[in-house]
């Protein structure tokens, strides 16, 4: 059995739904899902990492990095839309009060500023626990911004569709697993890791993305997020593009494990958009074969 961040009709269950129709259970924050997992609840569950438009999903960002490990097994990509729903005869000069996602309303702030100007926007759980909530005939809430598989899940009406300011925002999820043996290569992969520094110092970050740069790996995220340690400390979470058995990415992560205090490994896995990695020219896993035997041949015999 699956899980995913809940409760039916977030766009984390559609994003599932476009990859299994078995049953799966919802959890009413991305912590509780992935410990589902560590407990053995589910097998895996699906959760949100990034979007388009609002970047990283912290929550999901710091539980994959904290407690018992996990690994990131597949990613899925969904287009995102939001409407803003309400009760059956609720018009929109009524709405004084919304709920819905943090992520959801970062997406839609100039739109609910620009037409709901009367109204406060409260942000927590999820758009589908929202649109639950307004659904409540006692509710406090006037309005939800969710997707409209919500808000016809849960009987309410749109009094406002297409109300994202950026039409083209995607978010990006994750399958999250056990930790075990990476999902297989495809030569379109990603790796997805967190790099801690050993102390702050100057050239510190510099020396994590020499790592890559160094061997032809290109980074498609960085983002620093605080090791809840002390103030002003922090960690890189990172998703590079490559497999952890491409031998430049073997090659950058034996760097960074010299560098860095802490390596945590969370997966190598197909990429949702199938591109494959653009290896720069001496980055082959061919070419560097060649290298290690060459140098194996020098320092055995002397000769070149
Ligand atoms: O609340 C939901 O419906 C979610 O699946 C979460 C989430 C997010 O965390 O980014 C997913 C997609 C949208 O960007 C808004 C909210």
């Amino acid at each position: 059995m699956l899980g995913y961040f809940g409760p039916a009709g977030t766009f984390t269950h559609q994003a599932l739904q476009t990859v299994t129709q078995d049953e799966a259970r919802p959890y009413p924050t991305v912590p509780a899902a992935l410990d589902a997992v560590r407990t053995g609840e589910v097998e895996a569950a699906l959760v949100p990492i990034e979007n388009s438009v609002e970047g990283g999903v912290s929550a999901t960002l710091d539980a994959l990095a904290d407690g018992e490990r996990l690994m990131i097994i597949r990613e899925v990509l969904l287009p995102v839309q939001f409407g803003l729903y309400v009760r059956p005869g609720t018009d929109l000069a009524d709405v004084r009060r919304v709920l819905t996602h943090p992520h959801a309303a970062a997406q839609t702030r100039g739109w609910l500023a620009a037409n709901v100007p009367q109204a406060t926007v409260t942000e927590g759980g999820s758009t589908a626990a929202a649109a639950a909530e307004v659904a409540n005939p006692g509710s406090q809430w006037d309005a939800a911004v969710c997707a409209a598989v919500a808000g016809e899940m849960y009987g309410l009406v749109p009094a406002a569709s297409g109300i994202a300011d950026n039409e083209a925002a995607v978010t990006r999820f994750v399958l999250v697993g056990h930790q075990g043996a990476p999902s297989e290569r495809t030569g379109a992969d990603k790796t997805t890791l967190v790099a801690y520094m050993h102390e702050n110092r100057p050239g510190a970050l510099l020396e994590i993305l020499q790592q890559f740069s160094l061997r032809g790996v290109d980074l498609c995220r960085i983002e620093s997020r605080p090791t809840k340690t002390q103030l002003g400390s922090y960690c890189f979470s990172i998703d590079a593009e490559g497999h952890v058995l491409d031998e430049r990415m073997g090659e950058a992560l034996r760097g960074l494990h010299r560098v860095c205090q802490d390596v945590v490994f969370l997966g190598s896995y197909p990429r949702a958009d199938e591109v494959p990695a653009e290896v720069p020219y001496g980055a082959s896993d061919g070419e560097y074969r060649l290298a290690t035997d060459w140098l194996g041949t020098l320092r055995a015999t002397g000769r070149d």
